[in-house]
């Protein structure tokens, strides 16, 4: 059971306001899901179904959200191509409450129980995380590779500035390109993304990742060796290609973003630098990850890094499945997609304390984090979908 569920969060600017205010998610309507006309488990995706529903008897009629959000997406879609999506579905939740309706068939969702629910890992396949392994074994190579990137930092900021993001970027896929096909890019050496990166990037950040890829030290080469041992394969040219494109835009860009919000939150707070510099100059030359892994303070720093400036806080869409969802006394059925993202979890001051600061030493004794606290922080996803390269970046 969770604090303030099922209620609206605070609005950003008033984080002291009383959250309690108001219990309701801003209906009248009944939210029992009989008075849908829809019984649990009833299927409403078939398309010609949902056109006869339509906005008047649909099943989503009680759940509060834009007036528009009964009869169309659009205005979910310009944000969308804005950019924008995560602070427009953020204020959402903001002005209407945990449960709030996007578009005809979307539903977006900022309550942890829920939450658990939609993401936990069911019956089926079940994908598991990179394990510490991948790291282990190539620990050394991804060290050099961020040695040359903070060397290459420096002779930038020497020679006058220094575009980290860049380098960050470079040396991020240089890594992925490493582990996944056993060779790197070279881009740090070179000085920029090739035009190889250029086109994959182009083609896919609209993109969502969402292939199942195993995680080994070599991918590319277990996945050619089954197809050369089987007479018939299901891994095609293609996918080969959809795969070595997602990963390159799964773990760059995040891992570079995330690392570069690190830098400027931490450049904006003197004393947190400071303290932070000492632990680390106290930590030996080789800077194991075992030894990093016991650096209190650098830890804290980048789980809060993680917690308000993680690379994809936005929307996990899922869609219900046969039995249907039940939130907050709202009933969804199957077939409707239903989102939870970490940008509005992560910012919920009844769940972190004072959770729009960047506090360096939020999480300096992890032991002190509530059950509450350890289920809503999800900058890598939750579940069986959860991010593969989690323990590589
Ligand atoms: C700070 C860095 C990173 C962040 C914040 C991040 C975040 C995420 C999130 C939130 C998801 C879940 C998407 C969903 O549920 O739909 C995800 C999935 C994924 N991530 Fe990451 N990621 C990071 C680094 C990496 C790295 C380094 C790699 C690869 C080397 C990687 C590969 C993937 C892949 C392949 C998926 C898709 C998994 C699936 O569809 O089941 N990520 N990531």
């Amino acid at each position: 059971m969770f604090l303030e569920d099922c209620q609206k969060l605070p609005s950003e600017d008033s984080e002291d306001e009383d959250m309690l205010s108001d219990g309701s998610n801003n209906e009248d309507d009944n939210k029992d899901a009989g008075d849908f006309g829809v019984e649990d488990g009833q299927d409403v995706s078939d398309k010609d179904t949902q056109e006869l529903i339509g906005p008047i008897i649909s099943p989503l009629r009680s759940i509060s959200g834009p007036w528009h959000s009964r009869f169309t997406s659009i205005v979910l879609k310009g944000y969308i191509l804005a950019g924008r999506r995560i602070h427009y579905v953020d204020s959402l939740h903001r002005e209407y409450g945990t449960v709030v309706r996007l578009s005809p068939d979307e539903v977006a969702i900022s309550n942890l129980e829920a939450f658990s629910q939609i993401h936990k890992v069911g019956s089926g396949f079940i994908r598991s995380a990179c394990n510490g392994s991948l790291l282990a074994h190539r620990e050394p190579e991804i060290r050099q590779k961020a040695e040359l990137a903070v060397i290459k930092i420096r002779e930038d900021a020497q020679a006058g500035s220094a575009d980290i993001l860049k380098w960050w970027t470079l040396m991020a896929t240089d890594v992925v390109a490493h582990l996944s096909f056993g060779e790197s890019f070279r881009m740090q050496e070179l000085g920029k993304q090739t035009p190889y990166i250029d086109a994959i990037q182009a083609a896919l950040l609209c993109g969502v990742v969402r292939n199942e890829l195993s995680c080994t030290v070599n991918i590319f080469s277990q996945m050619l060796g089954q197809a050369d041992g089987q007479e018939k394969t299901e891994i095609t040219d293609i996918a080969v290609r959809t795969e070595a494109g997602n990963l390159i835009v799964a773990g760059s860009d995040t891992t570079a973003v995330t690392l570069i919000y690190l830098i400027w939150a931490v450049l904006k707070q003197p004393q947190l630098q400071a303290s932070l510099e000492l632990e680390v100059s106290d930590l030996s030359p080789d800077l194991t990850s075992e030894e990093l892994k016991n650096a209190p303070l650098l830890n804290s720093v980048l789980e809060e890094t993680l917690r308000l400036h993680g690379a994809a806080p936005g929307a996990l869409p899922r869609v219900v499945p046969e039995k249907g969802l039940s939130v907050c006394g709202y009933f969804i059925p199957s077939g409707i997609v239903v989102s939870t993202q970490a940008y509005t979890l992560h910012r919920d001051s009844t769940i972190f304390q004072d959770a729009q600061r960047f506090d360096g030493y939020r999480f300096i004794d992890k032991s002190q984090m509530t059950a509450v606290q350890k289920t809503a922080m999800s900058p890598f996803g939750a579940g069986s979908r959860i991010c593969i390269g989690l323990h590589l970046a």
